[in-house]
């Protein structure tokens, strides 16, 4: 699967071109790693395995506030021996039969009760309970026993996980203040093309905005990188050369624009100029077909780069980012091979299908509740960053079909 062809030649199916990306992926292990602050850690990429230091929970704990029993005893008078309140634990003597002990929510179990009758399921009279007409308990009702979630030394975060809340919590419930985590891959950012102006300058009614290095600084950071945006490198071979041999040094190097069939599409031919392998030259997808993907040879000090030419139109920039870039990103950020962020849903309303073309079109995806459904958002073709921008994720129709119908079940590409 992996070779190299001659540029022009190169154009893949969606799918192949995808698994290309992957096949790649999977050799990528970085090494580089560094201790951070736990809140610092947000979706970076574990770069170590984290245990449970203790039993989690570490005591039989009460989930409700009420009282301790023997379940047992549930259908007798019980006296109130005491009370346990959450960081306190019960140094009285074991429960005795015909006793109850008032619990609070998070408070350890004393010996003698095995189950927590909730305080709104008893009738209280004086210093006595009884269960309420009606209610039973079983035996280990309301009570998480010790270890039941987590027992020492149990495995709880693996290596490669990008860390979202949920894993911090728990890295914090281990008493971990810091973790090792993966250094953040650098992502050189070259946009190209005559046209183009950046943000502080007034541009002239023939030229655009250097939207994409924006566009795309903000989808790697978004995918755990860290974005190192260029000078614009004009459409010139010489220039962009000299642009490129400095933005190589990071660890993954992506073009915008220069990459159709115009006379002044000069990146192939630049990047081949300094011995670079094309995996693919072309995607038959739309928006993104001239997408290129290959990399260049080691160079002096410089390790062999990965390198992602992605088509100037804006739309066609973000999609072939995600489909492309973020999961060749994410295992640069030692999290492994991860396909892009597929679901499923149902189309409200008819789209059409394009024969031999994968269509990855702006579209919005709602939810009853009951299932997902998405319809595409009207635009103006792959410059609109404005429907774009109303968009929450990309319809997939692909490129057997010319039409597709209300209630068709479709993919859907999450960004
Ligand atoms: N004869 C053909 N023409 C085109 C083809 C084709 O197959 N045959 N493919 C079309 C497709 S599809 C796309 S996508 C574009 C891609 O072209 P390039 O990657 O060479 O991009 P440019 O020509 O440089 O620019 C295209 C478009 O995007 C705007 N742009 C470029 N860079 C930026 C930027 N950094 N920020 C904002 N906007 C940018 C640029 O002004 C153009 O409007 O080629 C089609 N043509
Ligand atoms: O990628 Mo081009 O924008 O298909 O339109």
């Amino acid at each position: 699967m992996i070779e190299m062809n001659p540029p022009s030649t190169n154009i893949f199916d969606f799918d192949p071109a995808l698994a290309e990306v992957l096949a790649h992926a999977a050799h990528v292990h970085p090494e580089q790693t560094e201790s951070k602050s736990l809140l610092d850690c947000l979706s970076r990429t574990l770069a170590e395995t984290v245990r449970a230091d203790r039993d989690q929970p570490p005591f039989d704990r009460s989930t409700r506030d009420g009282f301790a029993i023997k379940s047992t005893d549930s259908a007798t008078e019980l006296a109130i021996a005491g009370q346990i309140r959450a960081g306190q634990h019960w140094s009285g003597s074991p429960l005795a039969p015909g006793t109850a002990l008032e619990i609070m929510t998070g408070a350890p179990i004393p010996k003698g009760a095995n189950a927590v009758v909730m305080v709104e399921h008893v009738e209280r009279t004086g210093d006595s309970i009884r269960l309420a007409r009606g209610r039973t308990l079983r035996p280990g009702e309301n009570v998480v026993p010790r270890g039941a979630e987590a027992c020492a030394g149990d495995l709880l975060l693996h290596r490669g996980t990008i860390l979202q809340p949920a894993h911090i919590a728990l890295a914090a419930a281990c008493g971990r203040a810091h973790l090792n985590v993966f250094r953040k891959p650098t992502v050189a950012i070259v946009a190209t093309g005559d046209e183009l102006v950046e943000l502080t300058e007034t541009p002239a009614s023939h030229q655009i905005r250097n939207s994409n290095s924006y566009g795309l600084a903000a989808l790697v950071a978004q995918a755990g990188g860290e974005p190192m945006r260029f000078p614009i490198a004009p459409d010139s071979r010489p220039e962009l050369e000299t642009i490129i041999r400095q933005a190589r040094t990071a660890d993954l190097l992506l073009l915008s624009g220069g990459v159709s069939m115009g006379e002044y599409d000069l990146v192939e031919e630049v990047l081949l100029s300094l011995g670079a392998e094309f995996f693919f030259t072309g995607v038959r997808m739309q928006p993104g077909k001239p997408v290129v993907f290959g990399r260049l040879p080691a160079s002096g000090d410089v390790p062999a780069r990965f390198f992602f030419g992605l088509p100037g139109n804006p739309i066609s920039t973000q999609v072939t980012f995600h489909c492309f870039v973020e999961p060749l990103l994410r295992a640069l950020s030692g999290a492994g091979t991860h396909p892009p962020h597929f679901v499923q849903a149902t189309l409200a309303e008819d789209a059409p299908g394009k024969p031999g073309l994968t269509r990855i079109l702006p579209a919005h995806l709602t939810s009853d509740r009951v299932r997902p459904c998405v319809e595409l958002v009207g635009w103006q073709g792959s410059g609109d960053l404005a429907a774009n921008a109303r968009a929450n994720c990309y319809a997939v129709l692909p490129p057997d079909r010319t039409q597709f119908a209300t209630g068709d079940v479709i993919t859907v590409l999450m960004r």
